[in-house]
């Protein structure tokens, strides 16, 4: 079955996470990043996952991670099976599947409603890789390698276009005309102009199209 891709708004949202390793670490970044509320469950931490305890931005229950302990906490939306102990991740999962939430089992993949995937940024730009556990390894090092092909010109350049998709909006009436002048506008040329960071000379492409397009619709 396919996977859904989703982006998830979080903020103010609750995530558990049980363990405290190197890769519970990973996770929580990436949940805090997001502004969601973060509680780990987990008899230890490494050093920056303590940190983050010790500074208030996530909550630390210093417990195994069992049903029972799930069962006493709050209901979270996502829930991560981080720890290095298969057997206590399924326990952990299953209960949490049972009350509704969405799980992310860290060593069985078989066990996950979902997988985070590598994620490369650039202001909103955000670009995802994904092998659907077959190999997370193939997965970072493509999204390094997409990271170096891409350049560093895109999320400025989504920055400007956001402006001009509304000035857009205001002029092109019709989402079919829409639909037209963006997929016309965003052509072989004006990327090329992106890519050698020629950002001032690709917006005023755009605007003139936007001028022309006005007056002969
Ligand atoms: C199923 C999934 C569930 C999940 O965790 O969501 C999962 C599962 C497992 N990962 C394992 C190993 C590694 N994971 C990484 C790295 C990442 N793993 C991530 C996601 C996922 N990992 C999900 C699938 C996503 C997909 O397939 O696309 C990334 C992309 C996102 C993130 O975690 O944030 C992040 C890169 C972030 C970045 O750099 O951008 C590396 C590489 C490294 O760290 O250098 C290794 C070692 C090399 C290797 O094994 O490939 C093992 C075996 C452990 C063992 O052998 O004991 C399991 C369990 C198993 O497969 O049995
Ligand atoms: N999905 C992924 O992205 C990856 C998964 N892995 C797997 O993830 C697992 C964890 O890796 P690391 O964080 O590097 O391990 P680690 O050894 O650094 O950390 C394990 C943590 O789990 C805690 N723990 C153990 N049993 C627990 C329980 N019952 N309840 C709560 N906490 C418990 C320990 O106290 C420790 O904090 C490993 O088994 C590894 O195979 C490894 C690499 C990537």
């Amino acid at each position: 079955m396919d996977m859904y891709p989703i982006d998830l708004r979080l903020e103010g949202r609750a995530a558990l996470v049980a363990g405290g390793g190197a890769v519970a670490h990973r996770k929580v970044a990436g949940l805090l990043a997001a502004g969601a509320a973060v509680t780990v469950v987990a008899p230890e931490l490494v050093p920056p996952l303590a940190a983050l305890a010790a500074d208030g931005r996530i909550t630390w229950l210093a417990r195994l991670a069992t049903a029972e302990v799930f069962a006493s906490l709050p209901r979270a939306l996502l829930v991560f099976c981080a720890t290095d102990n298969r057997a206590a991740n399924a326990a952990f999962g299953k209960a949490a599947k049972e009350a509704g939430a969405l799980v992310n089992d860290a060593t069985t993949p078989g066990l996950c409603d979902f997988f985070l995937p590598a994620a490369l940024r650039d202001g909103d730009l955000l670009v995802t890789v994904s092998t659907g556990g077959a190999s997370p390894a193939l997965a970072r090092t493509l999204k390094k390698r997409l990271a170096a092909r891409l350049g560093a010109s895109w999320g400025d350049w989504l920055e400007r276009l956001a402006g001009l998709r509304e000035e857009a909006k205001e002029r092109i009436e019709g989402s079919a005309g829409r639909e037209t002048f963006w997929r016309a506008a965003l052509s072989e040329h004006i990327l090329n102009l992106v890519e050698e960071d020629r950002l001032d000379e690709a917006e005023a492409e755009i605007r003139h199209a936007l001028d022309c397009f006005g007056t002969e619709s």
